[in-house]
């Protein structure tokens, strides 16, 4: 959380009874002042056309605050709603994008508050609940502009910081921003947490809260707070469903409506147009229309992570002159944050963008906004485009079409009163880039896996679309489309039966298995780690619930064994694959010699591959590539090498060679060559014999003499004493009972062992093992060495 004083504003410093007089009289002014407010907001006529905020009965404070913040003039949305939302009335708001609803809700909850005098004291006065972090953060950034001269403390729950700093902050402020999830968190685990005096309730973007899975989050948190108090819903797209106003327990609201009656639901200044661009053809179209503005500042929405991820990194590639970023919830909080700001202070940027991470968000001086992925209904169009044209400026949006999507999606948008005109993209501009982004996928596997895994996001998104009016998912050129993003083929999919597409995309991140792509925010720590039934579900639990699973590991293995080897053996096992991708490496020297890259494996897994007549190897698990970064091991794959030997003129031959046949037989029968052979070579190996023992002898001898000589100098130098002292005292030692006594006898070896204090984290058997350890290495240690391995066994034994 990140408490703020909402006031911050220095006290003037008095002494002794002086201070006092001020601070009473400074007391009965504000009492004077707050009476007299009320009387105002009491006498406010809240059908009256107020234009300015000055014609408001505020307090000073919250006036000057608002003068500072150069906020003059009322927008409709804040002069049909104020009057209501100051008298206390509950209120249903709902105006077109950016047409400043954020104020319409934060100028009454300091007004309302600072009318009953509250403090810190009184617990927690207004709770303001938006479905997204990024969200959260723009509406507390402006209750910190607005209300800098109050001294009321407000805070930020969105999770994302630790628990327990939060925890220890949140019975001291008056005001609170969050998102449901965490929020929900603490309701349910911080003891103090005092909401039963709640004044004010406040949704922000009410219908995606509703509508985004968080429905339960929102009940439980209006379980805990009082019945009595002002609720304020706002929104772009308004909904009056009955079902959620008993939900919220709204009494008696004014529906504030203001674009209810106008032509459009979006703002006049925004242009609004469609290409029909076949999906084969979106990227080169998207691709074209940035290269030809780069100096605008341009938001482009898909419908998933992977999508989002894959684009901006294969336009990073290509390079169009324009910086690029990118937005969607799989990033952590700060990444977000530092990307949303970037993007704002940009003049000219891109920004690929999910939806739930950009709703709501107030970027300024935004140029376009396009759609490459068709939005899942008109409401979620709304909501894009309201990215541009907002408070009176001018804007541009862009809505991809596919062919099959025209239709129906102008249906949908005509509906809702959002008028669209056709535009074709300049042909001479046009340019396709498939050719670049197959090569980029062919030498970067990493980016054509992500590929893959942005069509599989996609084409899913098409599969749970609830509009099949407008998604005919037999409809699409799927092929095309894989092909256009550099795939050499489209992934085959298995669909899930019974998913909604709202659902699914909306839902708490959480709920959804790691494989789906969902940028909600009210990701609690608790529904992090655990299951439905509150069990802690592991890594490999989620694993076990991905779905389709097969998809891309069987695709893959056919993509690699195309390029590779050109054969499809290489994956002949891959049913029985488990999401695993498995690599197929021819074993040649220069691949044995960059351990660092692509490591061929040993054991089961090596196959020689027909076509290529060498070893291949087949990586199918992590595991088994980090064990083979080791040279060692790489050593045993390679060839052993065979010796020569040079002959007068410097020919190398082998060891051994199959001399001529002809020559062979001169010699005569092969019998008697080989008795021959042998009679030689028991004669060669009786000499060697001899000598072999003569050597022996004279070491033997050898030795012996020098032994007599030390011993005879050693008596020579010393008292006629006891033999077994005579090497103490060599050693210099005075007293042979202090080299005894210094040695350890054998029980108290075992006693100093039990003594020896433990570390911390060693238990029982911790000792236990290594004593077995220590065992197991001697055992293993060979009596003669060997190999190297036997050397380096013995040499680790010995440092011991
Ligand atoms: N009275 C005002 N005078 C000048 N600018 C204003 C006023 N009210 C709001 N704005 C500006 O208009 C922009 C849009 O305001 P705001 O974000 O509150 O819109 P919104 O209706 O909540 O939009 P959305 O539905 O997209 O969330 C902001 O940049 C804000 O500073």
């Amino acid at each position: 959380m990140a408490p703020h004083e909402v006031g911050g504003k220095p006290k003037p410093k008095h002494s002794g009874r002086g201070k006092q007089d001020v601070r009473s009289l400074k007391r009965k002014r504000d009492g004077e002042d707050i009476e007299k407010l009320q009387q105002s907001i009491e006498a406010l006529d809240p059908k009256a056309e107020i234009k300015e905020f000055s014609d408001l009965p505020l307090s000073h404070i919250t006036a000057k605050g608002l003068d500072a913040s150069r906020f003059t003039t009322l927008t409709d949305i804040q002069s049909k709603s104020l009057p209501f939302a100051l008298k206390g009335r509950d209120i249903l708001g709902a105006a077109k994008t950016g047409s400043g609803k954020t104020l319409a809700f934060l100028v009454p909850v300091l007004e309302n508050l600072y009318r009953q005098k509250w403090t810190e004291l009184d617990g927690l006065g207004a709770l303001i609940i938006s479905p997204t972090r990024e969200l959260a953060i723009q509406i507390f950034e402006v209750l910190r502009k607005i209300g800098r001269y109050h001294t009321f403390s407000a805070g930020l729950v969105i999770g994302g910081r630790s628990l327990q700093e939060e925890k220890e902050r949140l019975g001291k402020m008056d005001i609170l921003v969050c998102t449901p999830g965490r929020m929900l968190q603490h309701m349910d685990q911080t003891v103090d947490f005092e909401v039963n005096n709640l004044q004010m309730l406040v949704l922000d973007e009410a219908d995606r809260i509703m509508d985004m899975g968080f429905q339960s989050s929102v009940d439980a948190i209006v379980e805990h707070l009082p019945k009595q108090r002002q609720t304020m819903l706002f929104s772009a797209t308004q909904t009056k469903k009955v079902s959620d106003l008993a939900r919220l327990s709204l009494r008696d609201p004014e529906y504030v409506s203001v674009h209810e009656a106008a032509a459009s639901a979006t703002p006049t200044s925004l242009q609004q147009f469609y290409v029909l661009t076949p999906l084969a053809e979106k990227l080169d179209t998207l691709f074209s229309f940035i290269r030809s503005n780069i100096k605008a500042k341009i938001i482009v929405f898909l419908s998933s992570g992977k999508q989002v991820r894959f684009v901006y990194e294969s336009f990073r590639h290509l390079q169009p002159g324009i910086p690029l970023l990118h937005l969607h919830g799989r990033q952590k909080q700060a990444a977000r944050l530092d990307i949303t700001s970037k993007f704002s202070a940009s003049k000219n940027s891109c920004i690929f963008a999910t939806d739930v991470v950009a709703r709501g968000l107030d970027f300024p001086a935004v140029d376009w906004v396009i759609q490459l992925d068709c939005p899942e209904d008109a409401d979620t169009y709304i909501h894009r485009v309201g990215r541009t044209a907002r408070y009176e400026r001018a804007g541009k949006a862009v809505l991809f079409l596919d062919p099959s999507e025209e239709e129906g999606m102008l249906k949908r948008l005509a509906h809702k009163k959002v008028p669209v005109q056709r535009t074709k993209p300049r042909e001479k501009k046009q340019q396709s880039i498939k050719n670049q982004l197959q090569n980029m996928c062919f030498q970067d596997p990493e980016l054509k896996y992500l590929g893959q895994k942005a069509f599989v996001s996609y084409t899913r998104s098409l599969h749970i679309q609830k509009d099949k009016e407008v998604f005919k998912l037999s409809e699409y050129d799927l092929e095309g489309y894989a092909a256009s993003m550099g795939l050499p083929g489209a992934p085959k999919i298995k669909f899930q039966k019974g998913d909604d597409a709202k659902n699914v995309k909306n839902a708490p991140r959480a709920l959804l298995s790691s494989d789906d792509e969902s940028e909600a925010e009210a990701e609690t720590e608790t529904e992090k780690t655990k299951g439905k039934k509150g069990e802690v579900r592991t890594k490999y639990d989620r694993m076990f619930e991905r779905r389709n699973q097969d998809v891309l590991s069987g695709h893959y293995s056919k993509l690699v064994a195309d390029h590779t080897v050109g054969d499809s053996h290489a994956d002949a096992d891959e049913d029985n694959d488990f999401l695993s991708v498995k690599r197929v490496i021819p074993l040649d020297d220069e691949d044995i010699g960059d351990a660092s890259t692509d490591l061929p494996a040993s054991g089961p897994a090596a196959k020689v591959i027909p076509g290529i007549g060498k070893e291949a190897i087949v990586i199918d698990s992590k595991r088994r590539e980090k064990l083979l970064k080791s040279k060692k091991k790489l050593l045993k794959l390679k060839d052993k090498g065979t010796k020569l030997v040079f002959d007068a003129e410097g020919n190398p031959h082998q060891m051994y060679e199959l001399e001529d046949e002809e020559d062979f037989q001169k010699r005569g029968p092969a019998e008697i060559q080989r008795a021959k052979f042998l009679e030689e070579e028991a004669i060669r190996v009786q000499e060697a014999d001899l000598d072999d023992r003569e050597l022996a002898k004279s070491k033997k001898r050898e030795k012996r003499e020098k032994r007599k000589a030390r011993e005879a100098a050693d008596m020579a130098g010393s008292d006629e004493d006891v033999p077994g002292l005579v090497a103490a005292n060599s050693r210099g030692q005075d007293d042979a009972m202090e080299l005894l006594a210094s040695l350890p006898l054998a029980d108290e070896e075992e006693g100093r062992a039990t003594k020896r204090p433990k570390k911390w984290f060693e238990d029982d058997s911790d000792d236990e093992k290594k004593r077995s350890k220590k065992k197991a290495r001697v055992l293993e240690a060979p009596d003669e060495p060997e190999t190297l391995e036997d050397l380096e066994a013995l040499a680790a034994g010995l440092l011991d």
